[in-house]
């Protein structure tokens, strides 16, 4: 036999290998379902084919995947992702039941990497399990109350002024087409490093087109879905056991020695000459040298993640004086891997938050006006300075933030893992231990069901008396309940002190290299397609009267 009729075959054995393996998985998970009396929506190899064409983007898939979801009528159906079965959620009170009231059958995500592949990844917040993640959260959550926050806004506002100068020297005094993604990069790394790390990200000091070393190595951090990343994830997810003996992880070694260092230096630093400041590295210093201690209602609620419930069930998942809390280790390593993990889970939703509220500022142009004329009396009355306060006073602001948040949400989808038996209220469904269950964002933020309209922007729809007619889980961009973003108020007065700053100093238009309408990429979060930045009109507003 020749090489090429070799070739020829081994090319035939393998595609009938791979065939017969998604025949084989797409029986079983359909059997699987089927005994359980629960619609399958089949192994989506339409869609994976058309996003592998690059057909539609990953975000596009998740869009219909939860149209298909939701066509069955069903309030849950079942899926997989090639690896086991899952379930999908679309019914609105069982997602409260599994975010909120039964949360105790539903406290983990997934886990795809072991301690012996990435020892940072496994001791973050988002990755942690059971006990361990309770205690964690319980030292971390009087991290992230309101008057911790307002002592670090004075950062926000010093990165925001950074990042206007930053862009003023860009577009000139006539201004002109610029991608502000770059300029919130920089502004989102700077947050970071000054917030989570204690070091200037030196991000706005760079020549155009550059970039810091604290943001290289904070670029490097993301999750990005190129090929490489992508076939990485998959072998985790099937074959989690070799890829750990393969030593695959989703991060380089590099950024993460490199962030293992500043954090190792700052609090060496810190310690030997008694520096304090006011951040969330000190505020973890604090926490492990247990003098960070809270049973006030709002860690309550940053910690139970719900004001509707921080003092009954949810409250009850946490018990501070267990055995597990007292023997929690909270190590230096513990400290840089969540230092670290701030950076992961706030740098990308923080820039795709903002990258989406400026696009749809350009977009329409009477919001923005509306906007311009209560953030221009707000800094006249604070003699041209932004404060904790004024930010969170700006009514329009937090229903133009609110209506970016449901229409470009930047976690499309968040999850559990089912971790004791569930029997799905009103079925003989039991979502078996084990078993991860999918809580889509996007599609419920988009579905008619819930928003008059959906595709039209319309900030209107978050006026209380409006808010108050919708499902409280139909508007879920921070997840819901004890596991849900416990950056959410650092995230939320973070975005709406650059956000105000940029109105305040520019005028955003559709210019020439806009996209319109927008393609999204194959990343994590919700991004602008991949090389196609944001690119918008940026015009200097003249001088206001202060
Ligand atoms: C606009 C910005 C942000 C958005 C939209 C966002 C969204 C989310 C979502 C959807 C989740 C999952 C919630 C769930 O499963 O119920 C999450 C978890 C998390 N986020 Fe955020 N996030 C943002 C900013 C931040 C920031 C700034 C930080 C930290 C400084 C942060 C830290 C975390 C952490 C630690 C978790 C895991 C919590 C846990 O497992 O207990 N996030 N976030």
């Amino acid at each position: 036999m020749g090489l090429i009729t070799l070739i020829i075959w081994l090319i035939i054995l393998a595609i009938t290998a791979v065939v017969s393996y998604f025949l084989y998985i797409s029986w079983k998970y359909r059997d699987y379902f089927q005994k359980r009396n629960v619609s399958f929506l089949g192994l989506g190899l339409s869609r994976l084919a058309r996003f592998f064409t690059g057909k539609i983007s990953l975000i596009d898939g998740e869009y219909i995947l939860y149209k298909e979801a939701k066509a069955t009528g069903k309030p849950f159906v079942g899926m997989s992702d090639l690896s086991a079965p899952i379930y999908f959620i679309m019914d609105l009170e069982l997602l409260r039941s599994i975010y909120v009231k039964d949360f105790d059958h539903f406290v983990d995500r997934r886990q795809f990497t072991s301690e012996k592949s990435d020892i940072l990844i496994t001791k973050m917040m988002i990755s942690l399990e059971g006990e361990e993640w309770k205690g964690i959260r319980t030292k971390l959550s009087p991290t992230f109350t309101t008057s911790k926050i307002r002592k670090m806004f004075s950062n926000f506002e010093l990165s925001s002024n950074k990042m206007c100068d930053y862009i003023k020297k860009r577009v000139g005094s006539a201004g002109g087409d610029f991608d502000i993604c770059e300029a919130y990069s920089k502004y989102a790394m700077d947050v970071i490093a000054n917030c989570a790390f204690g070091i200037d990200s030196k991000s706005f000091d760079t020549e155009p087109g550059a970039v810091s070393t604290f943001e290289d190595m904070g670029n490097k951090i993301q999750f990005k879905f190129n090929p490489r990343v992508f076939a990485k994830l998959m072998l985790m997810m099937i074959a989690p056991k070799l890829a750990d003996f393969l030593g695959v992880k989703p991060f380089d070694n590099e950024p993460q020695k490199y962030f293992l260092k500043v954090v190792k230096d700052v609090m060496t630093h810190r310690r030997e000459t008694g520096e304090r400041r006011d951040d969330l590295l000190q505020l973890m210093m604090d926490a492990q040298a247990g003098l960070l201690k809270g049973e006030d209602k709002e860690t309550m609620e940053v910690m139970t993640g719900s004001q509707e419930d921080s003092t009954g069930s949810s409250r009850s998942v946490f018990a501070p004086e267990s055995e597990a809390n007292k023997k929690l280790k909270f190590e230096d390593i513990d400290v840089a891997a969540n230092a670290v993990m701030f950076l992961i889970g706030g740098f990308d939703t923080v820039q795709s938050l903002l990258i989406f509220s400026a696009y749809s500022l350009a977009l329409h142009e009477d919001i923005q006006e509306r906007l311009s004329e209560e953030v221009n009396s707000t800094f006249k009355a604070n003699g041209g300075k932004l404060t904790y306060d004024a930010v969170h006073g700006m009514n329009y602001l937090d229903l133009f933030i609110n209506e970016t948040l449901r229409y470009y949400p930047p976690a499309v989808r968040t999850e559990r893992v089912c971790t004791k038996d569930y029997t799905i209220p009103g079925s003989n469904t039991v979502i078996e231990k084990g078993r991860a269950i999918i809580l889509p964002i996007f599609g419920i933020h988009r579905d008619e069901r819930y928003y008059e309209n959906p595709e039209k922007f319309d900030p209107e729809r978050f006026l209380p008396e409006n808010k108050a007619k919708r499902h409280p889980y139909s508007f879920t961009p921070f997840g819901h309940g004890p596991r849900n973003c416990v950056g959410m108020r650092f995230a939320i007065t973070e975005v709406k002190a650059v956000i105000a700053t940029l109105v305040h100093n520019f005028k955003l238009e559709v210019g020439s290299y806009t996209q319109v309408p927008i393609k999204f990429a194959n990343a994590a979060n919700l991004k602008p397609a991949e090389g196609s930045g944001m690119w918008l009109k940026i015009t200097p507003r003249c001088e206001r009267e202060e």
